[in-house]
C-alpha cells in the first residue's frame, strides 16, 4: 500500500522538497481569518462540517481543526523529511500574505502534516512514496471553546471570504457508511506474531537492548468504499479524550501526544505500560485493573523508558521541565493506560517549531525502545510489517511554529483502492513479556479502528 500524494488542484502546488526534487518557487498564498458563528459543542460538530472524501481533521473533545481541498503540498523524503518540511513550510510563509482578525492557536496559516516511521535508510524505502507530507488546505474551519473561525488560502485570493455565509454555503457530498468489513491478516499472520514477540524478548534477555515495540498489521476489505468523514465521526465521538486525525489517508484516534508548543508552553504526553479493558467490564472492576497497571513493575519499567526518552529528547530546547515522579492512569474505552504528561518552558533561543521537537522526539521508546538505534534495527529486523506512517508524527503547524503532533496509533492507512484499509497496533516489549498477552493487547489496540469501519458492534 503506498501514500501517494494525491495532485493539488491549485497549480503550481505540488513542491517536492527534499534532495531528489529541488523545490520549485511557491506562488504567494493569501490567506484570509475570519471569526465565524460559534459552532455547538458538539464532539463531531467539526468533522459534519466535511464536504468531501479528502478530509483533513485534527480534533479533540470537539475542539480543533479541520481542513479540505489543497491550496499546497510538501512532500518530502528520507532522514531529512523533517527538516525538508520545515525548510518549505518558512519559504512559504515568507510569501505568504496574511489577514489573521482571530490570531488563536490554529488561525492564519496552518499545515496538516504526516510523517512516516522510518526515515527511509532501511529495506523499506522505495524510494518513490514520500516519508513526509505537510498539506495546507483551501480551506479550514477551527474551534477553540467559544471562538469558531474559518481561514481560507488561495495561491490568487480566488476563494471567497472565509465567514459563515460562506460555510453554509459550502456544498457537502453525503457521508456513506463502508458497508460489511472482512478483515485478514497482513504480511505477518496473527497466529505467528507471537513468535515475533518472543524473539523480541529473547534478544533484550541477551542483553542486545532493554525494550522494543514491535507492531502487527491487519488488513480490512470494506463492501464500499470507505468515506474517512464516517470513520472520522465516530471516532469523534467513540474516543473523545483521544485526539482525532486524518491526513493523507492517515486516520485514528490517537490517545498520544507527541509534542504541543503553543506560546513557550511545550507538553507532550507519555504513554506506555497497557492493561485491557473488557467489554462491559464495571466501573469497580475498572479500578481495581487500574491499581493493578499502576502498580505493575514490568509496566512501570516499560514506562520510564517512555518517560526518559521524552525528557532527554526535549532538554536542548527547553529552560526547565517538569516530569511527574509516578504515572496516572489513563482510562480509555478499550484499553487504560499508563501515562505521564511532561511540560516544559521552551528556551526562545533556540527558535525551535513544534515541527523541530517532534522530529526531536521522534522515535520515542513508547513506540520505537531502547536504545532507538538498537530498537529501531530490530524492528527492521523481524517485524516484517511495513509500517509506513503508522507511528510517525501526525498533526499541524502554525505560522509561528506552533502547533501539535501526536504519534499515529490506533490508526490505519486507507488504501489507493478505497475499500482496503491497513490497521496498525503495536506493544512495547521488555524482557517480562508473554507474547500471548501482548497478543491480546494488540487485539485491544486494533478496537477503535476496527470499531470505527462497523467492523465490531
Ligand atoms: C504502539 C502502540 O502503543 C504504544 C504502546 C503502549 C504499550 O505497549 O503499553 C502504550 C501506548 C503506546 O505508547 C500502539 O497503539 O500501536
Amino acid at each position: 500500500m503506498s501514500a501517494t500524494p494525491h495532485p493539488a488542484p491549485v497549480p503550481p502546488s505540488g513542491a517536492s522538497t527534499g534532495s531528489r526534487a529541488p523545490a520549485p518557487e511557491p506562488q504567494p498564498l493569501v490567506v484570509r481569518t475570519t471569526r465565524i458563528d460559534p459552532l455547538p459543542a458538539d464532539l463531531t460538530a467539526l468533522v459534519d462540517l466535511l464536504p468531501d472524501t479528502r478530509p483533513l481533521t485534527w480534533v479533540r473533545r470537539g475542539d480543533g481543526l479541520v481542513g479540505w481541498g489543497e491550496a499546497l503540498r510538501l512532500d518530502s523524503f528520507g532522514p531529512g523529511r523533517f527538516a525538508d518540511a520545515e525548510a518549505a513550510w518558512r519559504a512559504t510563509l515568507d510569501r505568504a500574505v496574511v489577514r489573521d482578525e482571530v490570531r488563536l492557536p490554529g488561525t492564519g496559516p496552518v499545515a496538516f502534516g504526516t510523517f512516516a516511521f522510518d526515515d527511509g535508510a532501511g529495506d523499506h524505502f522505495d524510494g518513490a512514496r514520500p516519508e513526509g507530507s505537510l498539506i495546507v488546505p483551501r480551506v479550514v474551519v477551527g474551534r477553540r471553546g467559544d471562538v469558531s473561525w474559518m481561514t481560507t488560502v488561495s495561491p490568487a485570493d480566488q476563494l471567497d471570504a472565509p465567514g459563515s455565509e460562506a460555510l453554509a454555503r459550502t456544498v457537502r457530498e453525503t457521508v456513506t457508511s463502508p458497508g460489511r468489513v472482512r478483515f485478514a491478516d497482513g504480511a505477518v499472520a496473527a497466529r505467528d506474531w507471537p513468535a515475533v514477540v518472543a524473539e523480541g524478548v529473547e534478544r533484550i534477555q541477551a542483553g542486545e537492548l532493554d525494550k522494543v515495540v514491535l507492531a502487527r498489521e491487519v488488513l480490512a476489505t470494506t463492501e464500499r468504499p470507505v468515506d474517512p468523514r464516517w470513520v472520522l465521526a465516530r471516532l469523534a465521538a467513540g474516543y473523545a479524550s483521544c485526539w482525532t486525525f486524518s491526513v493523507a489517508g492517515m486516520v485514528g484516534a490517537t490517545p498520544e501526544l507527541l509534542v504541543r508548543s503553543e506560546k513557550g508552553l511545550v507538553t507532550s504526553r507519555v504513554l506506555a505500560g497497557t492493561i485491557r479493558r473488557e467489554p462491559g467490564m464495571s466501573d469497580d472492576d475498572a479500578l481495581l485493573h487500574a491499581a493493578q497497571l499502576a502498580r505493575s513493575s514490568k509496566d512501570l519499567e516499560e514506562h520510564e523508558y517512555a518517560v526518559r526518552s521524552v525528557a532527554r529528547a526535549l532538554e536542548p530546547f527547553c529552560s526547565s521541565m517538569n516530569v511527574p515522579d509516578a504515572p496516572f492512569v489513563l482510562h480509555l474505552p478499550n484499553v487504560m493506560h499508563l501515562a505521564s504528561d511532561v511540560t516544559a518552558v521552551l528556551d526562545p533561543a533556540t527558535h525551535a517549531s513544534s515541527l523541530t521537537l517532534a522530529a526531536a522526539l521522534h522515535p520515542s521508546a513508547a513506540v520505537c525502545g531502547t536504545p532507538t538505534t538498537a530498537a529501531r534495527d530490530l524492528i527492521r529486523e523481524i517485524e516484517g510489517i511495513d509500517r509506513s506512517r503508522y507511528a510517525g508524527p501526525v498533526g499541524w503547524v502554525g505560522a509561528d511554529g506552533d502547533g501539535e503532533w501526536g504519534i499515529a496509533l490506533r490508526s490505519a492507512e486507507l488504501g489507493e483502492d478505497p475499500r482496503h484499509v491497513r490497521l496498525f497496533a503495536g506493544c512495547g516489549i521488555v524482557a517480562a513479556s508473554d507474547p500471548q498477552a501482548e497478543l491480546a493487547e494488540s487485539e485491544a489496540k486494533l478496537v477503535p479502528m476496527s470499531w470505527a469501519l462497523g467492523g465490531l458492534s
